[in-house]
């Protein structure tokens, strides 16, 4: 057995909203290497799993979200080594005085949405940017403002954003969302690529197609709870995701990916 903590260890978190508790995970624990999709119909809690993972909400009392075997942890060490990507991050880039595509990467290093005076770059953060640019096939992008680019083009660029500190893994919220269906197997081609490359992904997603074929664990959401935990053999079938999504759903593997067709 390896000594290396768990990338995410969850115990007894709940989680409260106007007197309702919209997230109850009594264990969940996913280790580095173990490529793994969240999935869950709309209103099943990923979100609320997703702010609990990046900090911006706490369980009640007695719960405990560890990452990297760490209860506490300061946004800039953690970002190093969790790399954060969401669809509607791209907003957070749209900014007055416009921001450079580079500018948008090396500010992953001081855990910010721009560059500022009191920031000091180093020529080794803006290689590793260009780096980072460059393995999600966004070089090119360079010198242009951020909130010039397409929708696609900028979640590239904010793959290269949390892929320049090295992460040992990738949190994405639905990465895909918005994007058009060449963007989005163009996309999907370099997250199996940044997988390949050794980077533990844990995708949130209500859409089987974008599951990758690294990913190789699911867990599934219901109701802000834990539903099935298991392989995708055993949880993309049409009888589970039919039960999962409460429509009848007719599930077919293409080669390595799940296809779903309604079949209401
Ligand atoms: N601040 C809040 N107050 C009341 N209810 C909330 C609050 N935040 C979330 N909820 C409820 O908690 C449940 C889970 O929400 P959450 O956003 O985590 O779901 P989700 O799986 O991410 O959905 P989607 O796929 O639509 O984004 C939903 O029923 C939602 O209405």
């Amino acid at each position: 057995m390896s000594d290396t903590p768990p990338l995410l260890s969850i115990a007894n978190a709940r989680v409260m909203a106007d007197e309702t508790c919209i997230l109850d995970l009594p264990a969940l624990t996913l280790h580095p290497g173990e490529n793994t999709a969240i999935l869950g119909a709309n209103g099943s809690g990923k979100s609320t799993l997703v702010k609990l993972i990046t900090r911006q909400i706490y369980p009640l009392y007695g719960g405990q979200v560890r990452i990297f075997g760490q209860d506490n942890w300061n946004v800039f060490d953690l970002r190093k080594l969790l790399g954060i990507v969401s669809s509607t991050m791209q907003l957070d880039f749209d900014a007055d005085p416009p921001l450079e595509v580079v500018d948008c990467v090396v500010s992953g290093f001081f855990a910010a949405r721009g560059l500022w005076a009191h920031n000091e770059v180093t020529p080794a953060m803006r290689d590793a940017s260009q780096a980072a640019l460059a393995d999600v096939g966004a070089a090119h992008l360079a010198g242009r403002s951020m909130a010039s680019l397409s929708t696609g083009e900028a979640r590239r660029v904010l793959i290269a954003r949390a892929l320049a500190h090295r992460p040992r893994a990738l949190l994405l919220d639905e990465p895909c969302a918005g994007l058009d269906p060449a963007a989005r197997h163009h996309f999907l081609d370099m997250l199996r690529a940044v997988a390949r490359g050794g980077t533990t992904l844990l995708l949130i997603t209500h859409h089987i197609e974008e599951i990758l074929p690294e990913i190789s664990r699911i867990v599934t959401l219901r109701g802000g709870r834990i539903d099935e935990d298991g392989t995708k053999d055993r949880l993309l079938t049409s009888a589970a995701l039919t039960r999962l999504f409460g429509l009848p759903i007719e599930a077919s593997p293409r080669g390595a990916w799940f296809h779903a067709d309604i079949m209401a």
